[in-house]
């Protein structure tokens, strides 16, 4: 009875969500093909203009791609009243699909909704006590790239709010295992995740937030937003990802693009002041002095301490006469100057003019009438240029610092008051190098250049910047980043419990002041999205002794995880931890094999003997190759399904100090999603030893 089955058919909730989902794919391949269609010798005047719209619509096209894996939309809401159409992208009516990106018809009406369109903000933040005007909220499962299923909640059912929990759909996303880059979370924002990536442009965020709590890729998505909410200005200001380092970077690059973002640059500290070759390291000790918010003060005093007041007149000879300007006359503007905090760049510019102005003015009292191209060739004159090199000497960054690393006496004149001596003796190269290119500068050593370089020509600062795992940077590294942003904003993203440097972060209103956004708003996240239950309370045992007063995340994951802790002799460890890695590989998705860094080589060894391939941290995880073997140092900010943990003590014990080691200790211990194995044939640290009572 073919009536009764097309009714059915037509009736069938799912099938008819299907048939919008063909219709949507049609009409985004429909889009494609305009802009490949697009020929620019027709709006292209001349040849840069057509490289450059070559490339946007390279771009457009790339973000335009139909994904196979990645569902075109995921949500739909249905209102009570149209919302104004300038509110949803050109859409009338009451029902919108929520996705990645928007998606109109031949006649350009929406068939799917950006995420981050303002219609689609009740799909992240309505809840039963406030609906905001929906009706009802679908979400979409996918199965391989098929729609197979959806999931409906009535926000006009008064049901009490407190019952809210997350769905299943949500349930299934998180419990999904991990193989490969970091995945984008678009589809199942929480509210309390949604209000920080939502935030205005104009404020600087700070988000404390235990490990899982999604504070990565919170950020992410903010940017995400922000580029769409702000498109113009950020494409003219720039916008940028400050992460720990090149592997945690590689984990995270392509979310922005798997959201249609290409432009955002990502970088780590070390490359933001990439102005010498590192090759040397620092003691503890002197790392932490190199990075203390002294060091500004240090800084620039040393760049003004090439400032000397004249001794002599200037004397200017134009043709047949000669102008005087006085010695004091000079010592005033050079006092205005330095006591107007210019750049000391910007300020040697503008010396040669002030004393050309007081030759014109000299001038003009005789009767003559110079304009300002007298003015100027007057600044350029040779005996202006003699005075201002002897007043005001260019600075060159990197000497300078190489100068008060090198020369004690020096040091003690700019740092008298600020560093004691034994700290400058702590600074101070033994070996003095003979030139910026064969010195050995530390990492610290180019921030401290960074600095003086801000200090003769301001850095330009771009619209907004993400810091993630911010905790671990020092006062000066703040600056520095701070530098970037100056006329911009910033999302700050860390944990304060997961500080493994000597001059981690002890309050976010420090890291805040350092930064120059005292005025941030703190928001801490609390919802473990990563972390079995088990796991993370094993782990919290260290919080008291690594950051008191912190609260222990509560894990939103139903199932409770694989969790032991096993003791075994010492001879039999590195077995133990092959056996451990090749059980844990009998389950689905990415395994981590996480060690003290001095037990690496050992450990590879182990695994290559037992036959089992790994790859290093930032390799990505595919089907055919899911563990990954990792030093304890480089698990910040990384997941895996399964965790094998290889001797605590020993991570604990690869740290200068106590209190790291079971910071660092703690990282390794919240990197799981589905299963943690603590192997150790050492005691465990006492604090994890603690019975819970
Ligand atoms: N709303 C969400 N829906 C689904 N998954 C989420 C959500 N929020 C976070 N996650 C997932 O939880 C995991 C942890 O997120 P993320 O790495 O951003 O946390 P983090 O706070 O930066 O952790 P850490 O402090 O350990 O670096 C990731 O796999 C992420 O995709």
């Amino acid at each position: 009875m073919p009536a009764q089955q097309v009714t059915t058919h037509a009736d069938d909730p799912l099938e008819r969500e299907r048939t919008h989902l063909a219709a949507s794919r049609a009409a985004l391949r429909a889009m494609r093909a305009d802009v490949e269609a697009l020929d620019i010798k027709d709006v292209a005047a001349n040849w840069v203009n057509a490289q450059v719209l070559e490339r946007q619509i390279e771009e457009r096209i790339a973000a335009l791609a139909d994904l196979a894996h990645t569902p075109l939309f995921f949500g739909r809401l249905d209102y009570l009243h149209a919302p104004g159409a300038d509110l949803a992208e050109g859409a009338g009516g009451e029902q919108f699909y929520i996705g990645r990106r928007h998606v109109h018809d031949a006649d350009g009406y929406p068939m799917v909704i950006d995420w981050r369109a303002p219609v689609s903000q009740p799909f992240y933040r309505a809840s039963k006590k406030e609906p905001m005007d929906v009706r009802l909220r679908r979400r979409f499962g996918y199965t391989g790239g098929e729609l197979t299923a959806y999931e409906d909640e009535d926000l006009t059912d008064a049901e009490p709010a407190a019952g809210e929990r997350p769905g299943a759909l949500l349930q299934a996303e998180i419990e999904r295992p991990r193989v490969g880059p970091m995945r984008d979370i678009v589809a199942t924002i929480q509210p309390e995740q949604d209000e920080i990536v939502r935030a205005g442009i104009a404020g600087t965020v700070c988000v404390q937030g235990a490990p899982g709590t999604g504070k990565t890729a919170v950020g992410l998505h903010r940017v995400a937003y922000l580029l769409y909410a702000h498109r113009e200005r950020l494409a003219r200001t720039g916008t940028l990802v400050v992460g720990p380092n090149r592997s945690f970077l590689r984990y995270i690059e392509q979310v922005l693009p798997a959201l249609g973002e290409l432009n955002v640059a990502q970088a780590t500290v070390d490359d933001l002041v990439a102005h010498v070759e590192v090759r040397g390291t620092d003691t503890p000790a002197a790392a932490r002095i190199k990075g203390d918010a002294r060091m500004a003060e240090v800084l620039r005093r040393a760049v003004r301490s090439g400032v000397t007041m004249p001794a002599e007149p200037v004397v200017v000879v134009r043709g047949a006469r000669r102008w005087r300007v006085p010695a004091y006359e000079i010592e005033e503007m050079v006092r205005e100057l330095l006591a107007r905090d210019i750049r000391h760049g910007a300020a040697r510019e503008a010396l040669p003019q002030r004393i050309a102005h007081a030759v014109l003015v000299r001038m003009e009292e005789s009767g003559e009438a110079p304009d300002d191209r007298v003015q100027d060739a007057v600044a350029r004159n040779p005996a202006v240029k003699a005075a201002v090199k002897a007043i005001w000497p260019a600075v060159d960054p990197a000497k300078l610092v190489l100068r008060l690393l090198s020369d004690a006496q020096f040091l003690a004149e700019q740092a008298a008051g600020l560093l004691d001596e034994d700290e400058q003796r702590q600074i101070l190269w033994d070996r003095p190098p003979r030139s910026v290119r064969s010195a050995k500068w530390s990492a610290a050593d180019a921030v401290l250049i960074d600095e003086a370089a801000d200090l003769v020509t301001r850095t330009p600062s771009l619209g907004h910047v993400v810091l993630d795992e911010a905790q671990d940077l020092s006062p000066m590294q703040y600056r520095a980043v701070g530098r970037r942003c100056t006329t911009g904003s910033a999302t700050i993203l860390g944990d304060l419990a997961q500080g493994t440097t000597p001059w981690a972060t002890r309050t976010w209103q420090e890291a805040l002041a350092h930064l120059g956004k005292a005025d941030a708003v703190v928001t801490e996240l609390t919802q473990g999205f990563r972390v079995p239950r088990q796991v993370i309370a094993y782990a919290s045992r260290l919080l008291p002794a690594i950051a008191p007063g912190l609260k222990e995340a509560t894990s939103v994951r139903e199932s409770p995880g694989d969790f032991a802790v096993r003791a075994v002799g010492a001879e039999a460890l590195d077995e133990a931890v092959v056996a451990a890695c090749r059980q844990a590989l009998g389950h689905e998705g990415s395994i981590g094999l996480i060690a003290a860094d001095a037990r690496v080589p050992e450990l590879a060894r182990a695994l290559d003997r037992a036959g089992l391939a790994y790859l290093a941290p930032g390799e990505e995880t595919s089907e055919g190759a899911r563990l990954t073997l990792v030093p304890a140092t480089l698990a910040k900010g990384l997941e895996y399904d399964y965790v094998v943990l290889d001797e605590p003590a020993a991570v604990v014990a690869g740290e200068p100090d106590e209190r790291t080691g079971l910071r660092r200790l703690y990282v390794a211990l919240t990197r799981a999603v589905s299963g943690l194995t603590v192997l150790h044939a050492q005691p465990l640290p006492a604090e994890l030893e603690r019975v819970e009572g």
